[in-house]
């Protein structure tokens, strides 16, 4: 699954963020809003944090505050040791090489009039990455690296779907060899079988590069499944962070209890366990089974009963399979 620090051979947090605070100025009839409110966190090489809460909790403004995509109020972000906050314009363009931002939306993230060669040199002429002899050699490479044909990179974004997007626009997200990307709701656009494509694709990347993610997202269960550490925020604080067994099975915090009350977790025991529902029937389809998709990758156990079947798609364990 994802690598821990200490497979990396070096456990010092690749990112910390202390005490990170984000006050959105009072404007016409808005009084100023304070957005983040003393944001702190690790996150190691090779790590995925997950970031979880409800919307407008702050979720994607702590991606931006990190990224220094928004001027932020008070705090600290280091990467690689080296604090953000403080730097000079040139240093930080310089810095911007080794953190990058996948978003929610690959329909709005790609340039409609650029061929996908465009897209993916742009970011290699913005940090000068390779010489422009090498442009399309790179390109070539990045559309390997996700897993896509390199004869397309001559069309138009308008020419694929929207998994093919996602995955172009994770190529240029790692067209400069990043350690640190903020992946911001990467998978919620997509239906459920490519946000499986998408999260097996995120996974294979990290082990290949080593790469770090803050993974923001509402949904529980993807979180349970990328993710080996979370951080749940409410009203631009973290109430509660910790590894994800320990936060999704034992939730101190009452706002973390209300969140996983109303949206239940992929654990199919655990949420039977919550909705105080008696034991499935036996399975009628066994996990791994042709017929059986889920958006998780391997399917615990599925039933035909009706509980199973008004459990699954509602909860954000969409299941998909044919009963017996
Ligand atoms: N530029 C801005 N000016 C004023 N308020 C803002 C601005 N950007 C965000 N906010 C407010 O900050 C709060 C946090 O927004 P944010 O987008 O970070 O939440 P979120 O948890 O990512 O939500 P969602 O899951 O819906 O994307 C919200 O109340 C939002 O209205």
């Amino acid at each position: 699954m994802i690598m821990g620090a200490s497979q990396t051979g070096d456990d010092s947090p690749l990112v910390e963020v202390r005490d990170l605070t984000v006050t959105f100025p009072a404007r016409s009839r808005h009084p100023a809003f304070t957005a983040l409110n003393g944001v702190t966190f690790d996150i190691a090489r090779g790590e995925t944090l997950g970031l979880v809460g409800q919307s407008g909790s702050g979720k994607t403004t702590t991606g931006r505050a990190v990224l220094q995509l928004q001027k932020i109020s008070r705090g600290s972000v280091k990467l690689h040791g080296r604090e953000l906050t403080a730097m000079r314009a040139d240093e930080l363009r310089r810095m911007r090489r080794h953190m990058q931002f996948v978003l929610q939306n690959p329909y709005s993230s790609l340039h409609p009039r650029m061929t996908i060669a465009q897209t993916l040199t742009e970011p290699l002429i913005v940090h000068q990455a390779v010489t422009p002899a090498r442009y399309r050699e790179r390109v070539a490479e990045l559309l390997e690296l996700v897993s896509m044909d390199p004869a397309i990179m001559d069309r138009y974004p308008h020419e694929f779907s929207g998994g093919q997007r996602q995955r172009i626009v994770i190529a240029r997200a790692l067209a400069v060899n990043p350690d640190f990307v903020v992946c911001d709701e990467p998978v919620s656009a997509l239906d459920v079988r490519t946000q499986a494509q998408i999260v097996s694709l995120l996974h294979s990347l990290q082990e290949k590069l080593k790469l770090s993610y803050l993974f923001i997202a509402h949904d529980l269960a993807i979180v349970h499944e990328v993710c080996r550490k979370v951080a749940v925020m409410y009203r631009g604080e973290i109430v509660e962070k910790g590894s994800v067994s320990q936060v999704y099975d034992n939730p101190t915090h009452p706002y973390t209890q209300m969140l996983f009350d109303s949206a239940p977790v992929l654990d199919p025991s655990l949420q039977r366990q919550r909705l105080r529902m008696p034991p499935p029937e036996p399975a009628t389809l066994a996990a791994g089974h042709p017929d059986s998709a889920c958006a998780f990758g391997e399917i615990h156990a599925v039933s035909s009963t009706p509980a199973w079947h008004e459990v699954a798609p509602g909860h954000g364990v969409s299941c998909r399979y044919r009963p017996a």
